[in-house]
C-alpha cells in the first residue's frame, strides 16, 4: 500500500505511551497516564479518563502542560490524587481532582523533598519520600537550598549501595513512609517513629500496604541495611506502636509485594528462595492476621507469580504471568485448584481490579503498543477502552512475525519469535538480524519494544528473530536456572544453533546475518565476539564486557550467590568475554551510556579499546547523558541510525 509507511524509528515517536491503568471502585472509570513525545526532545504526561460504560468516551483530565502521574482513587471514586510538579513546585506533589466533571485540581502536599509510591487508603493518603530523618520541613527545605548554593557535588559513603540503575544514592537520606488526611491537615510520620526505612532504592507503592480497617502496615525493607547485598523482608506493624515485626525472618531471600486481602483477614506477599539470584520463581506466600501462620501456595507451579491483585471476594487473585514468551492473565485461586489462564495470546500486565470484580489491564503484541481495557475473566475477552495510537498505527505497513521451536543446546527445545519485512517474498533471500536479549532472566514476550524493536529493524529490510535461549523466564525454573554460575556455554549454543536453523530456511542469505544485544545481550554478543561464529558483525550495547569490572555496578553478576571472584576465580575466568580478545575478528558496534550503573561505561570503552588495539573494524557510540537504556527521543532516533548503518554496511538489506 503506497500510503503506508514502514514501522521506522519515527513512527515509534509518534506513538503515544500507555502506563498503568487504575480502575474505579464502581468500575465504571479507569484513569490511565498517557506519555507523549515531541520533536523538540520533549515529553510530557498527563492523566486521560477512559469511561467502561460501553461510550468508548475518553478524555484528558489534566492541564496540558503540567506532568501528572500516579493516579489513585479515593475510596468512594469522587475523586482522584496523584504526582505534580507544577506553578513553585521544586519537587512533585499530591494534587486532587473531582471525578464527577470539570474542575481544577487542588494542592494537598508541600513537602521540600517531594512525594513518590502514592496510596490512598481510607482518609488518608500515604506517600514516600526520601528525606533526612529527624528533621522538619523546613530544615530540609533549607539544607536542599544550602547544596544547590554551595557547589559541592561530591558524594560520600561509608556502606552499600551507592548507586541504583542510573543515579548515585545519597547516604544521609532515607525513604521513609508519611501520611496526610486526604481533607488536609498535617503530614504523619509513618516508619520514622520506627526506627526503618524503607529499601534504600527502587522502593514504591508496592512495597506497603494499609489493612483494610486503617489499623496495620506491612512495608518491606532489607533486613540487612547497609550491607553489600539486601534482604528484603516483609514487616508488618500496628499503625500507632513503636515496632515493627519481620514475618519473612527465616527465608534468606527476598520477600515482597504484600497485599492484603480485601477481607482484612490475610497478607499476602512473594517470596524468592535463593539469595542473589534475581531469576528465581516467585511463589505466592499468605500470612493469617488471625492465626499468624504463613503458607506458601502452589509450590509446584512451574511459573513465577507477578502483577497479582486480589479478587474482590479475598479467594484468590489475579496476576500477569510471564509464560513460555507471552504474559497472561492468570486466574490463581487459595483453594488448592491449580492456576488457570484466562487470556492466550499476547502480552498483558498492569492488571487493575475493582471492588466489584471489573479486571482492567494493559494489552500490546509486537504489532501494536499498550492498549488499554477490560479482561473478561470468563471469556479472556479484552474489550478495548482506548484509541490511543489508532490514527498511527492505520498509517503503518507492518511486517508479520511468528513463533517457532528450534533444537538448541544439547537438542532442547527453544522458542524463537521471527519478524518478517513489510512485503516480505519467501522466494527472495533475505539478511538475518539475530537479536539476543538481556536479563538473562527475562524473556522477549509477545510484546512491543520501544528501544529495540524487531519490527522496525525487519522495515529496513532483515529478517529479525528473538530466541528465547537458555536461562529465559517463562519456560520453567529449571531451563532458568540452567545458565547458572555458566552465562556462556548454552545462549551461545542456542544462538549458534537459531543461526543454522535460520541459515537453513531458502529465504536466508548466510552470507549476510548480524547480531545484536543489549546488557546480558551484550554480554553474549561479546563472548560471541571471541568465539567462532557466522556473523558478518556485531552490535553490542551495554554490554557486561568484563566480568571483574562489574563488580563496580549495582548487580555484581553471580557474587552472592556464588561467590567472589578471589574465591572461586574459575567462574570468572571462563566467563569474562574480555579474557577470549586473542580471537576477536568480527567488525564490532559498541555502544554505551555514561550514566549506565547497572553496567558501568568503563566496559563499553574497555570492549573498544582491545578491538582498535587489535585492528578489529569497530566504531564507539558514547551517550553522555544516557543511561543503561537510551530514552530520549533525539538519542534514541540517533542510536537507530547508528545500528541501521552499520548492520547495512555488512549485511546489505532487502530481498534478492
Ligand atoms: C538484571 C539485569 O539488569 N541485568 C542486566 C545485565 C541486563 O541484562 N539488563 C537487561 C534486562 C536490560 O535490557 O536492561
Amino acid at each position: 500500500d503506497d500510503e503506508k509507511t514502514p514501522l521506522s524509528a519515527e513512527v515509534l515517536w509518534k506513538l503515544e505511551r500507555a502506563g498503568a491503568p487504575v480502575v474505579s471502585p464502581d468500575g465504571t472509570m479507569v484513569v490511565v497516564p498517557l506519555t507523549t513525545y515531541d520533536e523538540d526532545n520533549e515529553s510530557e504526561t498527563r492523566l486521560w479518563l477512559l469511561a467502561n460504560d460501553g461510550s468508548g468516551a475518553q478524555r484528558p483530565i489534566t492541564a496540558e502542560g503540567s506532568a501528572a502521574s500516579s493516579p489513585v482513587f479515593s475510596p468512594s471514586g469522587a475523586q482522584l490524587a496523584f504526582i505534580s510538579k507544577r506553578n513553585e513546585d521544586e519537587a512533585g506533589q499530591i494534587y486532587l481532582l473531582p471525578t464527577a466533571g470539570p474542575g481544577e485540581a487542588s494542592k494537598l502536599t508541600d513537602v521540600p523533598t517531594g512525594v513518590s509510591g502514592l496510596r490512598w487508603e481510607g482518609e488518608y493518603l500515604y506517600f514516600i519520600s526520601s528525606v533526612w530523618p529527624e528533621h522538619s520541613w523546613e530544615e530540609m527545605a533549607d539544607r536542599l537550598k544550602a547544596e544547590e548554593e554551595d557547589h559541592i557535588s561530591a558524594f560520600t559513603w561509608s556502606e552499600m549501595p551507592y548507586s541504583f540503575f542510573d543515579h548515585y544514592l545519597n547516604e544521609d537520606r532515607k525513604n521513609h513512609l508519611f501520611r496526610i488526611p486526604a481533607a488536609g491537615g498535617d503530614v504523619e510520620p509513618v516508619t520514622e517513629p520506627l526506627g526503618m526505612a524503607m529499601m534504600p532504592a527502587g522502593t514504591g507503592a508496592g512495597d506497603y500496604d494499609v489493612s483494610p480497617d486503617g489499623k496495620h502496615l506491612a512495608f518491606v525493607t532489607t533486613s540487612t541495611p547497609g550491607a553489600v547485598y539486601s534482604n528484603g523482608d516483609v514487616f508488618l506493624v500496628e499503625l500507632g506502636k513503636k515496632k515493627a515485626r519481620n514475618l519473612t525472618s527465616d527465608n534468606p531471600a527476598n520477600d515482597y509485594g504484600p497485599m492484603f486481602s480485601p477481607d482484612g483477614k490475610q497478607l499476602a506477599f512473594a517470596r524468592q528462595r535463593i539469595a542473589g539470584f534475581y531469576g528465581d520463581q516467585a511463589k505466592l506466600m499468605t500470612y493469617s492476621m488471625a492465626s499468624g501462620d504463613t503458607q506458601m501456595h502452589h509450590e509446584d507451579w512451574d511459573y513465577g507469580v507477578s502483577g497479582l491483585v486480589w479478587t474482590p471476594d479475598s479467594s484468590g487473585f489475579y496476576g500477569a504471568i510471564d509464560d513460555k514468551a507471552t504474559r497472561r492473565v492468570y486466574s490463581i485461586s487459595l483453594d488448592g485448584n491449580a492456576p488457570s489462564p484466562v487470556t492466550k495470546e499476547n502480552d498483558y500486565g498492569a492488571l487493575s481490579i475493582a471492588d466489584n470484580g471489573v479486571l482492567v489491564a494493559q494489552r500490546q503484541s509486537a504489532l501494536h503498543p499498550v492498549r488499554i481495557g477490560t479482561v473478561d475473566t470468563q471469556s479472556g475477552d479484552f474489550n478495548r477502552l482506548d484509541a490511543f495510537n489508532d490514527e498511527v498505527m492505520a498509517t503503518v505497513d507492518a511486517g508479520t512475525y511468528e513463533s517457532v521451536t528450534y533444537k538448541g543446546h544439547n537438542g532442547a527445545d527453544i522458542q524463537m519469535w521471527v519478524h518478517y519485512p513489510p512485503g516480505f517474498n519467501p522466494r527472495k533471500e533475505y539478511p538475518l538480524m539475530m537479536l539476543i536479549h538481556g536479563g538473562p532472566h527475562g524473556a522477549i514476550s509477545d510484546n512491543f519494544h520501544y528501544r529495540w524493536n524487531a519490527q522496525t529493524f525487519a522495515s529496513w529490510g532483515y529478517v529479525t528473530a528473538w530466541p528465547n535461549f537458555h536461562g529465559s523466564s517463562g519456560f520453567g525454573q529449571d531451563f532458568v536456572d540452567a545458565i547458572n554460575p555458566d552465562w556462556t556455554t548454552k545462549p551461545y549454543a542456542d544462538v549458534m544453533a537459531a543461526a543454522d536453523f535460520l541459515a537453513q530456511k531458502k529465504f536466508i542469505d548466510e552470507d549476510r546475518m548480524v547480531a545484536a544485544g543489549g546488557s546480558y545481550g551484550g554480554y553474549l554478543s561479546s563472548i560471541i565476539l571471541g568465539k567462532e561464529n557466522p556473523f558478518k558483525a556485531l552490535v553490542i550495547h551495554a554490554a557486561v564486557y568484563d566480568l571483574y569490572a562489574q563488580m563496580s555496578a549495582d548487580f555484581a553478576v553471580n557474587m552472592e550467590r556464588f561467590g567472589p571472584y578471589w574465591e572461586n576465580p574459575e567462574i570468572y575466568r571462563e566467563q569474562s568475554p574480555h579474557y577470549y580478545a586473542k580471537n576477536f575478528n568480527t567488525p564490532s558496534l559498541v555502544i554505551h551510556g555514561q550514566n549506565d550503573l547497572r553496567v558501568p561505561v568503563g566496559q563499553g570503552f574497555e570492549l573498544y579499546r582491545t578491538l582498535q588495539t587489535k585492528g578489529v573494524e569497530s566504531r564507539l557510540v558514547y551517550y553522555p547523558d544516557e543511561n543503561h537504556w537510551i530514552l530520549s527521543r533525539a538519542n534514541s532516533l540517533h542510536w537507530y541510525g547508528e545500528v541501521r548503518d552499520w548492520v547495512s554496511k555488512f549485511a546489505e538489506p532487502g530481498g534478492k
